[in-house]
């Protein structure tokens, strides 16, 4: 089902916690609302839940207006970051707590949560009881529960966010398989560009409770609307004072700095500078160096290769030269 929010406004005092935001969320799509903290991503996505109500706006969801209506009225399944999972039920008996309270018939009960405990891979722990399964089991176990009643949308705020990063991460890819098998319309508030990155199919970037940009993963990534976007999503340095990624950076030896396919609009221009630094990172190497005209620090990303054959080393005068401006200031 797909959900629109219109001109939606929530202020705590004085303070505006969603300022005029609207957003339309494809029907099947995972959409990451990204920001920083405080920025209002679960003050929208509680809105869209109906746990909060908006000052004005409207929250459409399946074509129906759905602002009035209770939680319970808009067919949703939500996981929150500490996920209270009752502690007495085994992990199956947890995934069927909301088919039992609908009082489903038992066969289709039984197979229901067996055809979830085998999609979140907790088939074998079926008879343990929450406290002994791990953070990242939990959270999974967490999901199978909101997906067991067949909700429309699937709200999740920070479901990973308590976990270490590598189960994040094997976490992360998990909802992407997951997603495309169920394809419910799904919203995911994070504050981690690489796990919006990650699983999106669509990112909405909140800041200071405004939506800065909404696309595809890529799109944002590549084409920022604005700074706030560019350096959100991504490092950025500055160049002859324009914003740049540290990997659109060509350093040469003389000021003649070919642009391989680069566009000249939006060529920053040659800056001569000393290497400040060399930094190894594996596959690419960070070289940190200082403007001479300026004296502005900035930080280059070129691979492996580029640096074994050009040895740069601390001390050096080199010219430096980005062949894409990242996102022009307003
Ligand atoms: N009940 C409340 N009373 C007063 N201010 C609130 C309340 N709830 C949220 N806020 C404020 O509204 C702003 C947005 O909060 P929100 O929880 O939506 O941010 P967020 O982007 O989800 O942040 P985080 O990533 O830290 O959870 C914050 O500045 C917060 O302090």
């Amino acid at each position: 089902m797909s959900i629109s929010v219109i001109g939606a406004n929530k202020r705590y005092g004085d303070f505006a916690a969603l300022h005029d935001v609207s957003i339309d969320i494809p029907e099947g799509s995972l959409t990451s609302l990204l920001g920083p903290s405080g920025s209002g991503k679960s003050t929208l996505l509680r809105a869209i839940a109906g746990l909060d109500s908006l000052d004005s706006g409207t929250v459409i969801i399946n074509g129906n207006d759905v602002s009035a209506a209770s939680p319970q009225k808009r067919d949703i399944g939500f996981v929150f970051q500490h996920y209270a999972a009752f502690k007495h039920l085994t992990v199956r008996d947890n995934i069927a707590f909301g088919l039992k309270i609908r009082k489903r018939p038992k066969r289709e009960i039984d197979k229901k949560v067996d055809e979830l405990l085998d999609i979140v891979g907790l088939t074998v722990f079926q008879k343990r009881f929450p406290a002994q399964l791990s953070g990242g089991q939990r959270q999974r176990m967490a999901l199978a529960r909101a997906l067991a009643v067949d909700p429309q949308v699937l709200l999740l705020d920070e479901p990973f966010g308590a976990l270490d990063a590598k189960v994040r991460e094997d976490l992360r890819k998990w909802l992407r398989r997951l997603h495309d098998e169920v394809h419910v319309t799904t919203v995911l508030v994070t504050h981690d560009q690489a796990e919006a990155l990650d699983v999106s199919d669509r990112i909405a970037v909140l800041n200071q409770g405004r939506i800065e940009q909404v696309g595809a993963p890529d799109d944002l990534y590549d084409r920022p609307a604005n700074p706030f976007v560019a350096s959100f999503l991504g490092s950025t340095v500055r160049v002859n004072g324009e914003l740049v990624r540290p990997h659109d950076i060509r350093i040469g030896r003389n000021p003649e700095i070919a642009l391989p396919g680069g566009d000249a609009a939006l060529d920053t221009g040659v800056v001569k500078a000393t290497v400040a630094r060399v930094v190894n990172l594996g596959f690419e190497t960070r070289v940190e160096l200082l403007a001479a005209a300026t004296g502005d620090e900035f930080a280059a990303q070129i691979t492996r290769g580029d640096q074994n054959a050009l040895h740069l080393q601390p001390g050096e005068t080199v010219y430096a030269r980005a062949t894409k401006i990242a996102a022009f200031d307003r």
